[in-house]
């Protein structure tokens, strides 16, 4: 632009630049009659409308793939919905040469999502009552800024490393076009991109890159999270547990899903959490995936061992999106929350007795440990970061709820506890009318008896009623899982058989101490 207008400059006749502009439009519907303007048509429409702004100048408006600057990496959703737009049009269009395609968005694995590479640009036009408007769009990408390290990050830091580049789509309008391109195209465009969004949408389930592998051998820094398409078949309709309790269940998530004006009315931000405690084999894992089929939302599952700072974990935060379900499973195994560190283990191990001999400096093992804190995690779930986007939904899951500090999960941050426990009567046979399709059967009534007198996990009342041959029916299953039931039973009477046993020994031991003395 600027060397056309030194170009022209001396020339100083808006009558002549009016001319070329009225010549232009004159050319560019031939050409695109002769069909030529797929192969000419991209590079003149640049120039002219260079030209054109010389005599009516353009106003452009930047679309950056991320928030927030050079350190916050909040995809932006405004970008992912133009490009939603844009890929719907370019990808049919002949004047758009150069497409960048991305994998496995869209109704199948197979397909491809295109959009415009860096460099092209594309028309579109408006119509709004009898003004019609012509916009372009233009895709370029630059390197991201130099964070000024500090511990690394998903972006910044990493000792010059080569770092992903950061999308941009500018679009140029008219300035006297400028009211209803803001007013009226922007927003239009929003919509319809989400309407595409919507219509390819393949939920994902995300999982954290371990935070020390930032800097790979191979200079690349990558994103927080990578993540596979999330298809796992469970549902509430499969899920077996009070059906009351489920019905309350999916009441919160709904009244949670369409709560965005009554989070905004009581100041709260919109984001919910819920903990899920319970043996292992009660569905918690289960729980989470019919939680996010009923809310149709994504799965953030973030590994909190790999987390090396609450830094990181506040980024992590920052890089999910809406519509998200965020679980930490096993809560009380991933993070120490007494403040015992893994590293100390590793130093102890080589300063015990008869231990190794402590490696010369610089071949101890590379600190990866987590150094995330519970008030790092207090953080994460109710700081001021937290509020964040809005709607996700944080699950943490334990099996030993005992164990986890009471802030943690105090109401208000962890709001929901739901206690997953051992199959009853009524969990059984929704199980058997699940796996088996029976309603009744003779066995019924025996394993109501013995259900009543052993523990045993939904997940193994599922794999016993699960046919393992084409011999097997609903008699040979049901009978497997009353043979389950009855060595459950079995094992439980010795176990307490030999408790007494130990208990007897114990008292007599006491009772010979007493004597002596
Ligand atoms: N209540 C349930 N209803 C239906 N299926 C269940 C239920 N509980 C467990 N299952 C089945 O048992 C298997 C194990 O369950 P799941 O992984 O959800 O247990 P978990 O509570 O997460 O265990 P852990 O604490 O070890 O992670 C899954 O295949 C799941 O479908
Ligand atoms: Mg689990």
């Amino acid at each position: 632009m600027e060397s056309s207008s030194a170009l022209l400059g001396g020339l100083n006749s808006g009558v002549v630049l009016s001319l070329i502009a009225v010549l232009w439009t004159v050319v560019w519907q031939n050409l695109q009659r002769l069909q030529l303007y797929a192969v000419v048509g991209r590079h003149v429409s640049r120039h002219a409308r260079r030209l054109t702004a010389l005599v009516d100048p353009y106003v452009s408006v930047t679309i950056a793939e991320f928030d927030g600057g050079a350190r916050m990496t909040r995809r932006s959703d405004a970008f992912d919905e133009v490009k939603s737009y844009l890929s719907s049009s370019c990808s049919r269009r002949h004047d758009v040469r150069h497409l960048r395609a991305e994998p496995a968005i869209g109704a199948g694995l197979d397909r491809l999502v295109l959009s415009m590479s860096d460099g092209e640009e594309i028309a579109d036009q408006f119509t709004d009552g009898d003004v019609t408007v012509t916009v372009w769009w233009w895709a370029y990408s630059m390197p991201p800024p130099r964070s000024d390290g500090g511990g690394g990050g998903y972006w910044g830091g990493g000792g010059g490393a080569v770092q992903e580049n950061r999308r941009f789509y500018r679009l140029f309008f008219l300035d006297r076009n400028r009211d209803i391109v803001i007013d009226r195209y922007l927003p239009r465009v929003r919509r319809e991109g989400r309407a595409v969004m919507v219509a390819n949408r393949q939920r994902k389930l995300y999982t954290n890159i371990a935070t020390h592998s930032w800097s790979d051998s191979d200079g690349l820094v990558r994103s927080a999270w990578s993540h596979v398409v999330f298809e796992h078949p469970k549902t509430f309709d499969t899920l077996a547990m009070d059906p009351a309790r489920k019905k309350g269940i999916m009441n919160d998530l709904t009244m949670f899903k369409n709560g965005k004006d009554y989070y905004k009315r009581v100041g709260k931000a919109w984001k919910r959490g819920y903990l899920l405690y319970g043996p292992p084999g009660t569905g918690k894992s289960a729980m989470i995936a019919a939680m996010a089929n009923y809310l149709d939302y994504d799965i953030y599952d973030i590994e909190l061992t790999s987390v090396h700072s609450n830094t990181d974990l506040r980024k992590l935060f920052i890089e999910t999106t809406g519509k998200s379900i965020i679980v930490i499973e096993d809560i009380d195994c991933s993070l120490d929350l007494t403040g015992a560190r893994k590293k100390k283990k590793e130093e102890d191990e080589y300063s015990g007795d008869g231990g190794a001999p402590k490696p010369p400096p610089g071949m101890m093992k590379k600190d990866t440990s987590s150094k995330v804190t519970l008030s790092g995690l207090l953080n994460f779930i109710d700081g001021l970061w937290s509020a964040c986007g809005g709607e996700r939904i944080i699950v943490f899951t334990t099996n030993h709820v005992d164990k986890l500090d009471p802030a943690l999960i105090r109401r208000g941050r962890m709001d929901k506890h739901i206690e997953m426990s051992y199959c009853c009567f009524e969990a059984f046979k929704f199980l058997a009318k699940t796996y088996l399709d029976v309603d009744d059967h003779e066995l019924f009534g025996v394993i109501g008896g013995l259900l009543s007198e052993v523990d045993i996990t939904p997940a193994d009342v599922a794999e016993n009623l699960t046919p393992k041959s084409m011999d097997d029916n609903a008699d040979t299953c049901l009978a497997e899982l009353v043979k389950a039931l009855e060595k459950a039973k079995e094992d439980k009477a010795k176990g307490r058989n030999g408790q007494e046993e130990d208990e007897d020994e114990d008292e007599d031991d006491d009772k010979k101490v007493a004597e002596k003395k």
